[in-house]
Formats: structure tokens, C-alpha cells, sequence
């Protein structure tokens, strides 16, 4: 994996940027997975912005959604689907029929996350997964004491998400359990990128950064994926020795 430290937000949201629009150029029908989250709001504002400038184009692209909570869909103010339609999807140009969100409202959820990894294995894979880490350490949804060989599943939250995860909401939903793509597909996926971002991760970044591989520390998974990048700003890794 490799590890890089910018000086800010701004520069390191510039630079995934630069990389999802490498990706688009090599390969314009690229599937996209993003993850919905503070991470990825610079990168969303300033993949936005090339948009609008005619400086990239989603056209042929694709989209999977990474993860959605239990009882929640795309009609849900402040789900994972809400958040990346709201900050991202509805102000680019991805083909309607290539952009698949998660239903955690779905009657089959079984069935769901069966879809997803359809959707997926249809496409030959993610080409580029950008990732953010919860204050537990987790990827996506892959919440500590996960198991690395899983694809797409359901899962039971930690107590660490189900109370981060509120600041996502106005009206203090329950939050139990959620829809996630699994580390399988993460360590699957061609390109993977994962964001760190403000001082208030710094003291998770330092534990996954000193920490062998570990599934009580889902991003400890990336350490040995020649093609993983952690790229963090310079508050985050405030207490990495490289930082
Ligand atoms: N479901 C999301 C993840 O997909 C996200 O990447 C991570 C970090 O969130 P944030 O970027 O808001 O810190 O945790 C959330 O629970």
C-alpha cells in the first residue's frame, strides 16, 4: 500500500480528483464506486466543478453505491444514497441505467446484496474504489471483527457507527445494521484509493498505521494490496511518524 501526505483537504480532494479523471480518460466506461461520507466531500465538489467545466465527462461511466443503512433508501433524507445523489450524482452526467444505489429498504435483503454483487461481477469489477475510514477503522460498512473473505453482505453495526453515523441525520434515526460491499470486492477492485482526512482521524490513522494486518481494523486489510493507496491530509496524520 502505498502512503501519502498531503498539506490539506484541498490539494489531497485536487489530487483523487486528478486520479478518478486519469481513470475516466484510460477508461471511459469505468465503474466508479465512491464512498458517501465527509471524505469524499471535497473530492465530490471538485469532481463537480471539472464537470461544469467540460473537463471530465461521467457519460459512459458507471456507478455502484458502497454501502447503505438497514431501513434506508433513496428516498430517506440523510442516507449513504441521499448523500451521494445530493453532493454528487445528481450534478454530473453518469447514464441513469449505470448508476445502481443499495435498497436497505428492499423486502429481500438477501436478494439485494445478491444483486450488487451481480452488478458488480457484470461489469468484470470495480475499476476504481474510493474508500473512507470510519473512527472505528472500518471500510465501507466492514465493521471490526469482520471476515476479509466476504462480498457483498449484511452486517450488524458497531457501537462506534451507530453513533458516528448520526451526524448524517437530522432526525436521530436508530441505526442497526447496514448493506455493504465486502472486502472481497474491495481487494478486488482495480484501483483503490482510500481518503483520510481532518485531525479528528488522526488517532485511528495512527492505530491502523501502526498496527499489522488485523480484522479488528478493517483498513489494516489494505497493507498488503500492492494496488491500495492511503492518501491523508496533513491533520490526519498529525501523530504518524511519516506525517
Ligand atoms: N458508511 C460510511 C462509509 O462508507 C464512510 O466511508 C465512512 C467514513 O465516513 P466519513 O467520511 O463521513 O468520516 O463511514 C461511514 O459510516
Amino acid at each position: 500500500m502505498q502512503f501519502k501526505v498531503f498539506p490539506d483537504d484541498t490539494l489531497l480532494s485536487s489530487a483523487v480528483a486528478d486520479a478518478i479523471c486519469g481513470q475516466l480518460r484510460q477508461n471511459p466506461r469505468s465503474l466508479l464506486c465512491l464512498a458517501a461520507g465527509h471524505s469524499s466531500l471535497g473530492v465530490f465538489q471538485e469532481l463537480v466543478r471539472r464537470y461544469r467545466q467540460n473537463e471530465v465527462d461521467f457519460s459512459q461511466a458507471g456507478f455502484l453505491a458502497m454501502d447503505e443503512w438497514l431501513g434506508m433508501n433513496r428516498s430517506t433524507p440523510g442516507s449513504c444514497s441521499d448523500f451521494l445523489i445530493q453532493n454528487f450524482l445528481s450534478q454530473v452526467n453518469f447514464p441513469p441505467e449505470r448508476v445502481r444505489l443499495i435498497d436497505g429498504k428492499a423486502s429481500d435483503l438477501q436478494a439485494e446484496c445478491k444483486a450488487v454483487r451481480c452488478s458488480i461481477a457484470e461489469a468484470g469489477g470495480l475499476d476504481f474504489i474510493l474508500l473512507g475510514m470510519g473512527m472505528n477503522g472500518h471500510l465501507a460498512l466492514n465493521e471490526p471483527g469482520v471476515d476479509f473473505t466476504l462480498s457483498v453482505h449484511l452486517t450488524q453495526l458497531d457501537g462506534t457507527t451507530k453513533k458516528v453515523g448520526q451526524k448524517y441525520f437530522d432526525s436521530a434515526p436508530e441505526l442497526t445494521g447496514g448493506l455493504t460491499i465486502g472486502f472481497a470486492d474491495i481487494a478486488a477492485a482495480k484501483n483503490i484509493l482510500l481518503v483520510v482526512n481532518g485531525e479528528r482521524k488522526s488517532q485511528i490513522l495512527q492505530k491502523v498505521m501502526e498496527s499489522p494486518v488485523t480484522n479488528l481494523l478493517p483498513a489494516t486489510g489494505l497493507k498488503d494490496l500492492p494496488n491500495a493507496a492511503l492518501w491523508c491530509d496533513r491533520a490526519a496524520a498529525s501523530l504518524c511518524p511519516a506525517g
